[in-house]
């Protein structure tokens, strides 16, 4: 019964590592995953596609209720292939241009009230990590488990850096670093839902700390709190 299920969020800035963590997570419990940013970044590229101004809140909210996206898990590892109207986009959502257009239509209200619903039919037994920047705050107010992660914006653009070359991507450090601190104030400044700490979250500084030290954290909190639920 999907009621029933735990829900883990995991909610935090660019680059601090909240996708790397919530795909080990799901893999380690085996629990459902949820990339919400996955699903803002396709709005913005069906928004792209279809030549919707990413300043037009009304014909947003109608894309977004509209969407014809479907996200395919992976048995194996529980990485997910985006398949927007038909085509495979997993790669061109991760594009700069992607990630800056989505937090522009990320911003509107009536846009993220249309999301909603499809974000929270995501949960299901035996639970559910989901991954975004308001997951604790306002999707899943009641998850038992809530985490924050973070890391100084330098480091954050030296991942994505890092990330972006890997993937043939050509990418500039002090553009990235912009780009970041940008999004980072668009996210944290915007009217509805902004991001915040939920007040129950655990804060990670991952500054410094390597993507298994953070992964153990992150274990150990959730078996802390859900063996204090039953
Ligand atoms: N603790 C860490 N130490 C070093 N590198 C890390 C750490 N956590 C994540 N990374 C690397 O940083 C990059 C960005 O991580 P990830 O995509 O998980 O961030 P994110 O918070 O989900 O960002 P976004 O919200 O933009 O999707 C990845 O290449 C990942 O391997
Ligand atoms: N719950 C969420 C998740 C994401 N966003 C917006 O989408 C942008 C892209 O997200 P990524 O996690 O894939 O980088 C992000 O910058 C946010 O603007 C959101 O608003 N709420």
């Amino acid at each position: 019964m999907s009621e029933r299920a735990p829900v883990v969020t995991i909610d935090g800035p660019s680059g601090a590592g909240k996708g790397t963590i919530s795909q080990l997570l799901a893999q380690r419990l085996g629990w459902k995953l949820l990339d919400s940013g996955a699903i803002y970044r396709v709005l913005a590229l069906a928004a792209i596609h279809h030549h919707v101004e990413l300043d037009n809140e009304n014909s947003l909210t109608l894309l977004a209720a509209h969407l014809d996206v479907q996200f395919i898990t992976s048995q194996v590892n529980k990485g997910i292939k985006v398949v927007l109207e038909g085509e495979d986009v997993s790669g061109d959502i991760r594009s700069p241009e992607c990630s800056n257009a989505a937090s522009k239509v990320a911003a509107f209200p009536r846009v993220r009230e249309a999301l909603l619903r499809r974000q929270r039919a995501f949960k299901e037994t035996p639970g559910l990590i989901a991954d975004g920047r308001d997951m604790g705050t306002i999707v899943f107010p009641n998850a038992p488990v809530k985490l924050y992660l973070t890391a100084s914006a330098e480091e954050r653009a030296q991942r994505r850096y890092n990330q972006l070359q890997d993937k043939g991507f050509d990418v500039n450090i002090d553009q990235l670093l912009n780009e970041i601190k940008e999004r980072d104030d668009r996210d944290m400044n915007r009217s509805v839902a902004p991001l915040v700490p939920a007040e129950d979250a655990l804060i990670i500084d991952t500054s410094g700390i390597g993507i298994e030290e953070v992964l153990n954290l992150a274990l150990r909190h959730i078996e802390t709190k859900l063996s204090s639920e039953s």
